[in-house]
């Protein structure tokens, strides 16, 4: 490693949310075994249970030059950072939190040479303009979800939205260059499907995404092979787009070059792994085993869990589910009871955890398929794993990922807005069985690429090099 006080000091600022502190602790780490100095701003609360729970402290202390900071987020202690309540954050990020980061720019000592914020945390871009600090925003999705949120002015110009009452849904839309031939209205974020194209989210979902365009660079979690058609018209608008993912498995790849290994370390997760689901599906056979997973922040009804429930069961596969304790049905009234047929059939071929070791869990060799809301990260290690999907999109980028998985990259289902049981049971079994031939021929082929890409010589590989360099001359007296 070099010297490490002649190394650009980048300070890194995520959004206050597991989908994103992971992919950017993954970062951080590729930029501290790059001799970086990287200080971490992560929300106090989300500090604290990363403390808790995870090995981080322990892991980052190796990094001379890497410093954890921490900013309130503006939200009570009890609230419930999750669901539909994750909207608040936005206002108290902005109300509360900006100028305590501003203030806190001019103390950080040394100051940062370049700041990596968060790309639909805009304050972080308006921060640094103001004081003339670059910037370099890390957007957490897809290169697709981006390319939508930024055309949505377009859409508007063309009356595409506001969506009118009696539009087709799965009618296809024009104003979004490059993806004419396969984004439907259904496919759009359900902010985008208000009566009102003055409504506070969608204003502030484009507004922040413009910005994305305006700053030194756009850093993106994603790989060329995979996105490369949608890249080509963003940098049509943001010519200098870095994009070096899959962040899981670059980790992975550059650590392996110190001989180091991501086993026996703990996941970057603000829950505790439960991993006696691996032990569990070490005795399962190979392929056999659907993972279900909704993510870190969506809420499901109760109805809506009960469909996948007996729609899993129903299918006579094996399953291991993911049911946060928010998500779980309580059992404290009649018609919370769960029936005996989902009991007596969890115990013969499921196996339940409140929180999954995921990455391991994907790359297990019993693991056949992933039904998932489609979160990006969820999405990028299911692809990289090369495991078929099943995909039941929630809110914000999902609907789009789960568009691209099926149409785009065939790499599984896309189930969104239906959940009924014989639906679920119909798609397990098209995914584990009909259709699992074709299916598994695209996983494997991208799953490939995924690894290719992060390798010596790969494309995310080469682009982190150049995010390097660029970084490099970003240096104060350089
Ligand atoms: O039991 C579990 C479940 C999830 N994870 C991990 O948690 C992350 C979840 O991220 P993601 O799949 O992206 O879902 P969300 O947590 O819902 O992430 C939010 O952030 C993402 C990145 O911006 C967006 O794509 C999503 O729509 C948004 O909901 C992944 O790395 C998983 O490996 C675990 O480790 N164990
Ligand atoms: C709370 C969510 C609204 C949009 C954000 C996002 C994005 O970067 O567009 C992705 O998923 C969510 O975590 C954020």
């Amino acid at each position: 490693m070099e010297a490490v006080h002649q190394s650009p000091h980048v300070l890194i600022f995520p959004f206050p949310a597991q989908g994103h502190v992971n992919s950017m602790l993954k970062l951080a780490e590729l930029l501290a075994l790059a001799s970086l100095r990287v200080t971490f701003l992560n929300s106090e609360y989300n500090h604290e249970s990363l403390v808790r729970r995870t090995d981080i402290l322990s892991r980052f202390a190796q990094y001379p030059g890497f410093k954890f900071e921490t900013i309130p987020d503006g939200l009570s202690q009890d609230h419930p950072r999750v669901g539909a309540a994750m909207r608040d954050m936005f206002g108290s990020l902005e109300l509360i939190t900006k100028p305590i980061f501003k203030q806190m720019l001019f103390e950080i000592n040394p100051p940062p040479d370049c700041i990596i914020g968060d790309g639909i945390l805009g304050l972080t871009i308006d921060v640094a303009n103001e004081l003339g600090i670059p910037i370099i925003p890390f957007r957490t999705t897809s290169a697709g979800c981006i390319w939508v949120f930024s055309s949505i002015f377009d859409m508007i110009q063309a009356g595409e939205l506001p969506i009118k009452g009696n539009q087709d849904m799965d009618c296809l839309i024009t104003s979004v260059a490059g993806m004419e031939t396969f984004l439907r209205f259904r496919d759009l974020p359900s902010f985008c499907k208000v009566s009102d194209v003055k409504d506070p989210l969608l204003q502030l979902m484009a507004r922040e995404t413009s910005k994305n365009f305006k700053a030194n660079g756009l850093i993106l979690n994603t790989f060329e092979e995979l996105e490369g058609a949608t890249l080509s018209q963003m940098r049509t608008k943001c010519p200098k787009i870095y994009t070096i993912g899959p962040l899981h498995e670059h980790l992975k790849a550059r650590l392996a070059d110190t001989n180091q290994t991501m086993s026996d370390r703990s996941s970057n997760s603000f829950r505790e792994d439960d991993r006696s689901c691996i032990s569990w599906l070490d005795k399962q056979p190979k392929g056999s085993v659907v993972y279900v997973s909704f993510g870190s922040i969506a809420v499901l009804p109760r109805e809506k869990l009960m469909e996948f429930w007996f729609g899993l069961v129903h299918s006579g596969k094996r399953f291991l589910w993911v049911l946060r304790p928010e998500n779980v049905p309580r059992n404290d009234g009649e018609c919370d009871v769960v029936p005996t047929e989902l009991v007596e059939g969890t115990k013969e071929r499921g196996y339940i955890v409140d929180w999954a070791p995921q990455e391991d869990v994907l790359a297990h060799g019993a693991i056949g398929g992933f039904l998932t809301h489609s979160g990006w990260n969820s999405t990028l290690e299911s692809v990289t794993a090369g495991v078929p999907m099943i995909c039941w999109p929630c809110f914000a980028d999902q609907q789009l990922n789960s568009r691209f998985v099926e149409e785009v990259w065939k790499l599984g289902l896309d189930m969104k807005d239906v959940c009924d049981r014989r639906v679920v049971e119909q798609m397990v079994n098209d995914l584990m069985v009909a259709k699992r031939e074709e299916i598994l021929k695209s996983a494997t082929e991208f799953a490939k690429l995924a690894k290719g890409s992060v390798n010596a010589g790969g494309s995310s590989n080469c682009n982190f090099d150049c995010l390097i360099e660029d970084i490099r001359m970003m240096i104060k007296n350089c």
